[in-house]
């Protein structure tokens, strides 16, 4: 059947490092009873190294990782929530190339909210350091392809604003 005449959702919740799409996604998914995949765990050790040891990830390193996560996407037959970073219009559209009916919410905040959200995490031993929000910020193509929503406020809250939105 396809995927326009089934209600079944596919949402990626994309955004910077540190502006809450696990923490905002997983409540989404609780919302729309859908499952929930985290674009973190697709990536290579290499990719995860490379971010961990301060080191912008690349064009190329986000190539197959991409092109998983929409092949993942597309075989799902349920509703999902992906939380994927998706900086670049050219990465979004790889996704919608592999899987149709894709829904992109950006979630943004502060710099200096960001900043802290990831300096806190990274204390609990998360692997991304703040000092690549620069560079995450940099390489972001906000456009009109993405529902733009401010992560402030409880993530419960965040989530029915999300999903009032899509
Ligand atoms: N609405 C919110 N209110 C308070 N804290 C929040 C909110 N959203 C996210 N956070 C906190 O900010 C930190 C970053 O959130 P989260 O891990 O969800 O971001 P992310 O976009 O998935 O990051 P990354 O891509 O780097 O994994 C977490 O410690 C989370 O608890
Ligand atoms: O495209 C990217 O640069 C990555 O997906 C990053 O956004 C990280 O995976 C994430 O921030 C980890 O915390």
């Amino acid at each position: 059947m396809p995927y326009a005449s089934t209600n079944c959702k596919k949402i990626v919740i994309a955004g910077v490092s540190g502006s809450g799409k696990t923490t905002i996604g997983l409540e989404l998914a609780h919302l729309l009873d859908a499952e929930f995949v985290d674009a973190d765990d697709f990536h290579s050790p290499e990719a995860i190294a490379k971010m961990a040891a301060g080191q912008p990830l690349e064009d190329e390193d986000r190539v197959e990782w991409l092109s998983a996560l929409g092949r993942s996407l597309a075989a799902r037959d349920r509703s999902t929530v992906l939380a994927c970073s998706a900086l670049k219009k050219s990465y979004r559209d790889r996704l919608r190339e592999l899987c149709d009916g894709l829904t992109f919410v950006l979630l943004t905040a502060e710099t200096e909210r960001l900043r802290e959200r990831i300096e806190e995490r990274a204390r609990g031993g998360h692997f991304m350091p703040s000092s690549l929000l620069d560079s995450q910020l940099e390489t972001l193509e906000q456009g009109d392809d993405m529902i733009v929503i401010v992560n402030v406020g409880p993530p419960e809250e965040v989530a029915a604003r999300v999903l009032s939105g899509i």
